[in-house]
């Protein structure tokens, strides 16, 4: 039976663009469906808009410092309609590019939800498709606890229409978004509390970049409240109280669940496609992608394995050249930099120091250090940077960072870390001297053998 397409697309984020104009330069009839916006969570409700958001952030103590450099100037207020109007215009200008990329490349666009009817058929919108392969890139959306009053609670997507910046906000959660708004907030001049379950902000991240960050927050005034479990949310006036398990009550104009997201499988006719999923929802995938039905595949943040957009890119290009291109390949999941755009941002490679130590003996060489900026401008910002190395191998598994341009170096750093190099590998290379960066080929000084004290194992 001849199929309406090569290759059907579920969702436009940045999984699907890339699969679908991908395959579609290797010459299948490729079509794509789109229920909301191009581009998807990254630029829409995601990534980018966040950054424009860090940078606006990071201006107002960069005023400041200037004063110590000689500059004459002085800090107005912040116009968050201004921020809000030129962060909307480069959105919009991205999700119209991400359209015409796949018009470009030949793809049929529907701006509509599509559901499996059958195995090979869909309903896009009104219309029934068919084709011999579809590609689930679904992503996912943000969840709320499930406690009394949530829904007076804000989720990430509210945060890109609000009209104002709230006086005072609480944000629950310490995973990457709770930290990455707590940053932005504080530093557009709002009162924030932080309250989260753990001892800690940022599970599964290396135990002293946790440590690291929670002091910088603490310094600059974020209110943390560790170890709190959120049981209510409700309105008293005009304000919100967040009540805690514990009994403490937290006042805040608005409240930011950032607990979580869950994959967007909800309605999707997966049942009667054969596609299973796990219980939280997830598709669940073989290594190349290929779901329970060999035909039908899933990428990004839909399979819930690591949610990032160059790791959707990456999977949705790697498919696209395995189905079409006579290239088949695979994504690795191993050794992935990421930055988390905290203020001061957090970077990493590699394994944690606890994940390291548990597999072998290893050395750990860190250093702490008040950035030459900061020397003149007195802003109290420390730097850590850190390298797990391997006894027996000498090769340098994780490499951790907390200070500014921490996402920036961390690339490069991944490149080698990826390669597998050593510790000498790291010693020979020459610094670029005046840098934050050259501290990582001069560390000398092994501080320890890894593994955390009794404590932080406990409370990893
Ligand atoms: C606030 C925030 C900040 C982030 N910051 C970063 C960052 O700095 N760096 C980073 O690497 N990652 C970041 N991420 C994660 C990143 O955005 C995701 O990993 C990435 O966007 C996943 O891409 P995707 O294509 O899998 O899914 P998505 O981008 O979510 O795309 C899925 C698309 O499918 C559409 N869709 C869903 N169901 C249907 C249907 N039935 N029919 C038609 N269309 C459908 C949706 O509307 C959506 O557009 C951030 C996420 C959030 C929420
Ligand atoms: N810089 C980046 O690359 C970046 C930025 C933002 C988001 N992301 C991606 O998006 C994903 C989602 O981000 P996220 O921050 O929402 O999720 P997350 O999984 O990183 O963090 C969720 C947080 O919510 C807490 N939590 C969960 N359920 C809770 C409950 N019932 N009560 C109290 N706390 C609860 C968790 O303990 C954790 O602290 C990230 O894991 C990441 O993959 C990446």
């Amino acid at each position: 039976m001849p199929y309406d397409y090569d290759l059907f697309v579920i969702g436009g984020g940045s999984a699907g663009v890339r699969c679908a104009r991908i395959a579609a330069g290797h010459g299948a009839r490729v079509a794509v469906a789109e229920e909301r916006f191009w581009g998807g969570t990254c630029v829409n409700v995601g990534c980018v808009p966040k950054k424009i958001m860090v940078n606006a952030a990071e201006y107002g103590a960069w005023i400041e410092d200037a004063a110590a450099f000689g500059w004459d100037v002085r800090k107005g207020p912040h116009h968050w309609e201004k921020l809000a109007a030129a962060r909307d215009a480069e959105v919009q200008r991205l999700s119209a590019l991400y359209r015409s990329l796949l018009e470009n490349a030949g793809c049929t666009v529907f701006e509509c939800r599509a559901a499996f009817l059958d195995p090979h058929t869909l309903q896009v919108g009104e219309s029934r498709v068919t084709a011999e392969r579809i590609v689930i890139a679904t992503g996912g959306r943000p969840t709320r606890p499930d406690i009394p009053g949530a829904e007076l609670g804000l989720i990430s997507d509210d945060v890109f229409t609000m009209h104002a910046r709230p006086r005072r906000i609480a944000i629950v959660g310490s995973g990457y978004i709770a930290v990455e708004f707590a940053g932005i907030y504080h530093g557009l001049g709002a009162e924030v509390d932080l309250v989260y379950r753990a001892d800690l902000p940022l599970r599964g991240f290396d135990h002293d970049l946790r440590a690291a960050l929670r002091d910088a927050y603490d310094a600059q005034g974020i209110r943390l409240h560790p170890g709190q479990q959120p049981a209510a949310l409700e309105r008293r006036g005009r304000a919100l109280v967040l009540r805690t398990r514990r009994g403490d009550e937290i006042e805040a104009d608005c409240v930011l669940f950032a607990t979580g997201r869950a994959p967007n499988t909800r309605g999707l006719g997966l049942e009667a496609a054969g596609v299973a999923c796990t219980e939280e929802g997830a598709v669940i995938v073989d290594e190349d992608h290929a779901t329970t039905r060999p035909h039908i595949f899933a990428i990004g943040d839909v399979t819930d394995k690591l949610n990032l957009t160059p790791m959707a890119t990456a999977a949705g290009h790697a498919l696209a050249d395995t189905l079409f291109g006579n290239a088949p390949r695979r994504v690795s999941y191993r050794n992935v930099p990421t930055a988390v755009f905290s203020a001061p941002p957090i970077a990493t490679v590699g394994m944690t120091e606890a994940d390291a130590a548990a597999q072998g003996p290893c050395d750990i060489y860190l250093t702490r250090f008040a950035p030459m900026r900061h020397t003149i401008s007195r802003r109290p910002r420390r730097t850590l940077m850190k390298l797990v190395v391997c006894q027996r191998s000498r090769k340098v598994l994780g490499a951790h960072m907390l200070g500014e341009d921490a996402p920036e170096i961390m690339q490069g750093i991944g490149i080698a870390v990826g390669m597998g190099a050593t510790k000498e590998d790291f010693d020979r290379t020459i610094g670029i001297h005046p840098t934050a960066a050259e501290e990582f080929v001069t560390l000398r000084t092994r501080v320890r053998e890894a593994g955390l004290p009794e404590k932080a194992r406990a409370a990893e």
